[in-house]
């Protein structure tokens, strides 16, 4: 069998679709950010004109000035570098990823999480020796040029992945190529990802912008954002800031302290390093995803002790399924005979791998999904009710999270063949129990 067998099944409605995503999801953010920019410009639940009145004016009003700084491009460069020094200069440890179909088995450096602590310390330091606020006001004031940065870079990143995938990698073999990226159509590889791991010597593109520049960048923001409301509010904090912060920070610590976990996620495994991977961590992750808390520096909202913890307890209940059943399956695929597992129930397969039917994994397919939207919903109501805009992360999470769990459905049927029924009939909900 080839290397590189052409893909023969489209994604996204193929070419004509990855080129709608391409420039619908460049939009959003830019959206996001002019459709509600302050208090007076986000529009209230029951739409009415007045916040976006002259909107489309202002839009087409833009001139590249007014989105772009080639200093602030400069600084987005070097905080890119400024991770990769980081990533060779910090210890870490030497994980192998999974299995690939050439039979090879890459290395992976795991140092994220002391790349966050470092990036704390600087972040303090910074704070307390250098200007106060100053430095954290610049990144909030200029948030639409760090926007414009990121995705130039991104785009640019996509363009280099692509055209160095059709070298010859030593000794005179050609690169490994994701199965769904090799169309041979330039528009959809480009927005798939046409190879599958990327790297420049030892660094590992794909891993390294899923987890470092984007993840980092949004603490960073968010960090900034609650240095704008306390400048907004005389140097107060409200409780609803204070929140997100937190929460926002326990799913970035987290994401961070189980890094290697993310070397068997599909995007690392099956999907290439393409222009839907490069945006979305770079530009997609930080840029949306820190929207609650942009809001909340200019819409200082108060929740109080009962709404903070109806907040609180949303969130609690959805890191504990997201967390619990991630670790449960990763510690039954790594030791079945574990006590934290020996006891759940499996059906063993054809192919050798075991399928959990019990614990958090007989509840439903995917109840880590579950559990990650509920997390994601506590972000959103730190906002209030006040305006529907900063809830756009559950709605984008919702259509990702379903159509990822189609795709993976796929790939599993495709790999457990018959086995993948007896499963589904065993396992009946796909992400929410009894319902979905
Ligand atoms: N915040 C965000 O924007 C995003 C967050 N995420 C989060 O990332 C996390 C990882 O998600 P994801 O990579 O999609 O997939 P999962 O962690 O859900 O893993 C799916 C894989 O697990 C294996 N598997 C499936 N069922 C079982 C079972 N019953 N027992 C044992 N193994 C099983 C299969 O792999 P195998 O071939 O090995 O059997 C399957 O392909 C999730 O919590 C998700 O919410 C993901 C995307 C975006
Ligand atoms: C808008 C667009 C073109 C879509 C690209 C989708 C990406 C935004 C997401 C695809 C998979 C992702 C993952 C995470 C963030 C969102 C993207 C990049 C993730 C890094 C979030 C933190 C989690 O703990 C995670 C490490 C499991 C996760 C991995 C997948």
């Amino acid at each position: 069998m080839a290397l590189n067998p052409r893909t023969t099944r489209y994604e996204f409605f193929g070419p004509p679709g990855a080129a709608l995503v391409m420039v619908g999801t460049t939009l959003v953010p830019y959206l996001l950010y002019f459709g509600c920019q302050g208090p007076d410009r986000c529009p209230p639940p029951l739409y009415t004109a007045g916040p976006w009145e002259g909107l489309v004016d202002r839009l087409q009003a833009l001139t590249v000035a007014d989105v772009f700084r080639a200093d602030i491009f400069a600084l987005y460069v070097a905080w890119f570098l400024y991770l990769v020094v980081l990533y060779y200069a910090l210890p870490g440890s030497a994980v192998p990823g999974t299995v690939l179909r050439n039979g090879q088995r890459l290395p992976y450096r795991i140092n994220g999480f002391r790349s966050l602590l470092v990036t704390c310390g600087v972040m303090f330091a910074v704070y307390q020796f250098y200007g106060g606020h100053r430095l954290f006001l610049f990144i909030s004031d200029n948030y639409v040029y760090w926007l414009t940065s990121a995705t130039l870079f991104s785009t640019l990143q996509a363009v280099f992945v692509y055209v160095r995938s059709f070298r010859r990698a030593p000794p005179n073999q050609e690169a490994l190529l994701a199965l769904g990226g090799n169309s041979g159509n330039t528009v959809y590889d480009f927005f798939i990802g046409r190879e599958l791991n990327p790297r420049i010597g030892s660094l590992d593109l794909k891993v390294f912008n899923e987890l470092r520049p984007g993840i980092l960048g949004w603490f960073v923001l968010n960090f900034a954002f609650l240095i704008k409301q306390a400048q907004t509010l005389d140097g107060g904090i409200t409780d609803s800031m204070i929140l997100i912060f937190l929460l926002q920070g326990v799913y970035i610590f987290d994401t961070l302290i189980f890094e290697a976990s993310v070397l068997t996620t599909m995007d690392v495994t099956t999907d290439g390093f393409g222009w839907m991977l490069s945006f979305g961590d770079l530009v997609w992750v930080p840029f949306t995803f820190s929207l609650q808390a942009r809001y909340l520096s200019f819409h200082p909202t108060v929740l109080g002790p009962v709404n903070s913890g109806i907040v609180l307890a949303v969130a609690v209940v959805g890191f504990l399924i997201f967390r619990l059943s991630n670790s449960q399956k990763n510690i039954f695929r790594t030791n079945p005979h574990d006590p934290r597992v020996k006891d759940l129930k499996y059906i063993e397969t054809e192919s050798g791998s075991k399928l959990l039917i019990s614990g958090w994994w007989g509840l439903a397919r995917h109840i880590n999904y579950l559990g990650d939207w509920l997390f994601g919903l506590s972000w959103c109501l730190t906002t209030g009710f006040d305006t529907p805009i900063p809830y756009f992360y559950v709605m984008y999470f919702a259509v990702l999270l379903v159509h990822r769990e189609r795709r993976d459905d796929h790939k599993c049927r495709t790999k457990y063949k018959k086995d993948w029924d007896r499963y589904c009939s065993i396992v009946r909900y796909r992400i929410i129990p009894g319902i979905y």
